[in-house]
């Protein structure tokens, strides 16, 4: 875990006994498993294990059948996917969510929209409260974008950025809206091996800089164990373990779930060829 300091409104996150039911199939079942601030907590699985469903659940896209979900006090289910974001808890999708026609700072601006306070009126007439206020934002966002190492495209449009360079434009705008947890839903997904290390580097980088929580769900088992303070384990929407990547990767049922999916992502077979301590 991380020695630098938290944000201070960063809370623990509690996932008390979630089941989602869609008809007969449980996609989650009686989940539970708590998440430190400012811990990187990965949730891995083989093919179908509810990951996803998670994923949703937390960010509001689905509701539970039963159970709760709390980040400190509040209640996040049952509240609309708008309302948990201004909560304070951000998503950077697997699929990218951008504007491709728009640049960087373009899209970073529009995930900084909840943050703006000017009106739409002062803001249409460029009223000097709305300049100033613009003008704030944009060197935030500009601050974010180079943390994520895309200073030099700030005003680049995000089509024609390389596939690793618009997931980072994908995180950066999840930060544009100063998160106290961030959701990243396969952040290495279709990455080559040198943008999954940095993305990696990354994901240190932010926990270590905001001090917030970052919780991952990801297919790479290198780089979930060698990034991960805790990873829980999913399998046909049951938690099946929950510790610390040493823990996880010798615990034989999460050894069976894997075997048994035939899922090439192994966590036993990446920690045997000793690509868990590749990745920083
Ligand atoms: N909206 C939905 N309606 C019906 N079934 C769903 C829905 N969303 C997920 N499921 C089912 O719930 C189960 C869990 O799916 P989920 O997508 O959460 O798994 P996952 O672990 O993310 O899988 P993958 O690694 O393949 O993305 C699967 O059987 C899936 O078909």
């Amino acid at each position: 875990m991380s020695t630098t300091q938290l944000r201070k409104d960063v809370r623990p996150l509690t996932i008390d006994n979630v089941t989602v039911r869609f008809g007969a199939l449980l996609a989650l079942s009686e989940v539970s498993f708590s998440v430190e601030p400012g811990a990187v907590h990965a949730v891995i699985g083989p093919n179908g294990a509810g990951k996803s469903t998670m994923f949703n659940v937390l960010s509001g896209v689905y509701e539970v059948s039963e159970g709760e979900v709390r980040f400190g006090d509040e209640v996040l289910t049952g509240r609309k996917p708008h309302q948990i974001a201004r909560l304070g808890v951000a998503r950077a999708f697997q699929n990218i969510a951008l504007s491709g026609s728009q640049t960087v700072v373009q899209n970073l601006m529009l995930g900084r929209h909840r943050l703006t306070t000017a009106g739409f009126v002062s803001a249409g007439l460029r009223l000097p409260k709305a300049r100033n206020e613009e003008k704030r934002h944009t060197a935030r966002v500009c601050e974010i974008a180079e943390f994520l190492e895309l200073g030099n495209k700030l005003h680049v449009p995000v089509g024609v950025l390389s596939y690793g360079d618009q997931k980072r434009v994908e995180v950066a705008r999840a930060l544009s809206t100063e998160p106290r947890l961030l959701l990243l839903d396969e952040p290495v997904a279709g990455m080559n091996a040198e943008e999954t290390a940095r993305m990696a580097q990354t994901v240190l980088e932010i926990r270590d800089a905001l001090g917030i929580t970052v919780i991952l769900v990801e297919h790479d088992m290198g780089m979930v164990m060698g990034i991960a303070d805790r990873v829980t384990v999913l399998d046909f929407g049951r938690r099946i373990a929950d510790g610390t990547p040493d823990e996880v990767q010798a615990d034989p049922e999460v050894i069976r779930a894997y075997l048994g999916s035939g899922d090439e992502t192994d966590p036993a077979a990446a920690a045997a060829h000793g690509t868990a301590e590749e990745t920083p």
